[in-house]
């Protein structure tokens, strides 16, 4: 990805983390490297693989043990690392009493933007997510997608240039899926860098530009769509080569499925 002067706009690196939910407890992610890729990625990985503790020390919400985040030369505990990178939990609240325009300006304002500019941005993040309609309904009248979407232009209010999400479509109809999946390719084209994790293989897995797969804190693929669709055996239908592929990177599987 390339800045407005032609350089290339830096993306966030993990360099040999390691974290524990305590210093008694295991090491959910031991000496993990990875830099967050250009365009949409989506992260997949069985429970508890360490998918959401990666995403949060990416975004500067927790920070390492031991190694360290950046953005370029910005370590994660800087308040401009903060700006530039963006993080959506899974669980996204409507705020009592507020419109969509509302609770995505407030967002702005609580991360440093002024009332006015706040304003202006929400408008703005509303439409890249395609909600500029429901701007003025109070957000408990929204559907859950639209919620999600509502999540997404909060955490891009500021301007960020990557967007972690955290398994955002969970619990989201066939329809609403593919509404997010959309938006989420688009932002990517338009110069987002969008790192997702998700259950849902078989949708989205080809779609992505890039696949990264995490195992007990560790990475067992990392490359494009069709590299990790190739992991699928010898004579998968085409339909759950996704699925099988999924399989033999995660060893996960509770009995071998069916080709
Ligand atoms: N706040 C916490 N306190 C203690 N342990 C935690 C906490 N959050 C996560 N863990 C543990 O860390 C490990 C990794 O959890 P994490 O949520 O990062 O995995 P995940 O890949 O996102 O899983 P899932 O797909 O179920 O969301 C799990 O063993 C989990 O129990």
């Amino acid at each position: 990805m390339l800045t407005e002067s032609g350089s290339v706009m830096p993306t966030v690196e993990l360099d040999s983390v390691s974290y524990s939910y305590g210093r008694s407890r295991p090491a959910v992610l031991n000496s993990l490297s990875y830099s967050v890729p250009d365009g949409f990625t989506v992260l997949l990985g069985p429970n508890g693989a360490g998918k959401s503790t990666a995403l949060r020390l990416a975004c500067g919400l927790n920070q390492p043990r031991t190694g360290a985040v950046r953005l370029g030369e910005l370590p994660s505990h800087d308040r401009r690392f903060l700006r530039r990178v963006a993080w959506m939990p899974q669980q996204i609240t409507a705020m009592t009493g507020l419109t969509a325009r509302e609770q995505v300006a407030y967002t702005g304002w609580l991360k440093g933007m002024s009332r006015s500019s706040a304003w202006e941005a929400a408008a703005t993040a509303l439409a890249k997510v395609q909600l500029r309609d429901q701007s003025d309904v109070k957000t408990r009248h929204l559907s859950g997608g639209q919620l999600r979407r509502v999540g997404v232009a909060s955490a891009l209010v500021h301007g960020a240039g990557t967007l972690l999400l955290d398994e955002p479509t969970a619990g989201m109809d066939p329809t609403q899926r593919r509404v997010f999946r959309d938006l989420v390719l688009r932002l990517a084209t338009d110069d987002v860098r969008v790192l997702m994790s998700t259950h849902d293989i078989a949708d989205l897995a080809d779609e992505a530009n890039h696949v990264t797969v995490l195992v007990n804190g560790r990475i067992t693929y990392n490359g494009s769509a069709d590299g990790f669709l190739a992991h699928a055996p010898e004579g998968s239908s085409e339909a759950r080569r996704a699925e099988f592929a999924y399989t033999a990177l995660t060893g996960s599987a509770e009995g071998t499925p069916l080709l």
